[in-house]
């Protein structure tokens, strides 16, 4: 392998943010291993299609979600409660291979697939009381590219972030991104692929 293939796998591009802790790799696999995991975990995970209370009324949330982990690491958001699937191999083998590249350990992953450019994810931030003050959130990315962006909750004069999440891409969010910051995952018009994207987090207290 060339060095600056390898370069560009092993060693993240840091994305500026004031109060938050970005780090990206474009390339944390191979664009035909992400393929090979892409359609491997598209077939073999039970989606689910969730619904939240919004006003009063169930709403089904515009993605289908698959939630894995540790036994103990229940995930709780917007009043579902999630019980974890147990740990299917390949999700391993890519906590591993994450966890190499960020050096930080995980013990649950969040499945969403986004079926068509209709499919979304709205502003919020992971900052779950069980993930801790600081958590460490590794966003890895499958299939089609879809927009990512970033907004400061507190300071307007800071400028939002876009990232282009592209098939094999890890995000890392670190330090204060997730108490400081709010992400989302836009809506487009544009005719795409499915893209399905994994957030390996780290629940702390269990069991519960
Ligand atoms: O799909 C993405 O890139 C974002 C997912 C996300 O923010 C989440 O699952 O909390
Ligand atoms: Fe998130």
């Amino acid at each position: 392998m060339p060095a600056s293939e390898f370069i560009s796998a092993t060693i993240p591009a840091t994305i500026p943010a004031k109060d938050a802790q970005l780090q990206f790799w474009s390339e944390a696999l191979a664009p035909a291993e992400s393929r090979k995991y892409f359609d491997d975990l598209i077939a073999s995970t039970p989606w689910r299609q969730d619904k939240i209370r919004l006003f009063g009324r169930h709403v089904a949330i515009p993605r289908l979600q698959a939630w894995y982990g540790d036994t103990h690491c229940h995930y709780s958001y917007s009043g579902l409660r999630l019980a974890p699937l147990p740990w299917a191999p390949q999700l391993l083998q890519l906590k591993a291979r994450v966890e190499q590249l960020c050096q930080h350990r995980f013990n649950c992953v969040l499945l969403n697939l986004y079926r068509s450019g209709s499919d979304s994810n709205g502003w919020h931030s992971d900052d779950e009381p069980e993930l801790g003050l600081q958590p460490v959130i590794a966003s890895l990315s499958l299939g089609a590219t879809r927009r990512f962006k970033l907004r400061h909750k507190y300071d307007n004069t800071v400028a939002g972030i876009t990232i282009d999440l592209s098939n094999g891409s890890l995000l890392v969010m670190s330090g204060h991104s997730q108490s400081h910051w709010q992400h989302c995952l836009p809506k487009t018009a544009r005719q795409i692929e499915p893209r399905i994207n994994l957030t390996f987090r780290n629940i702390l207290h269990g069991p519960n």
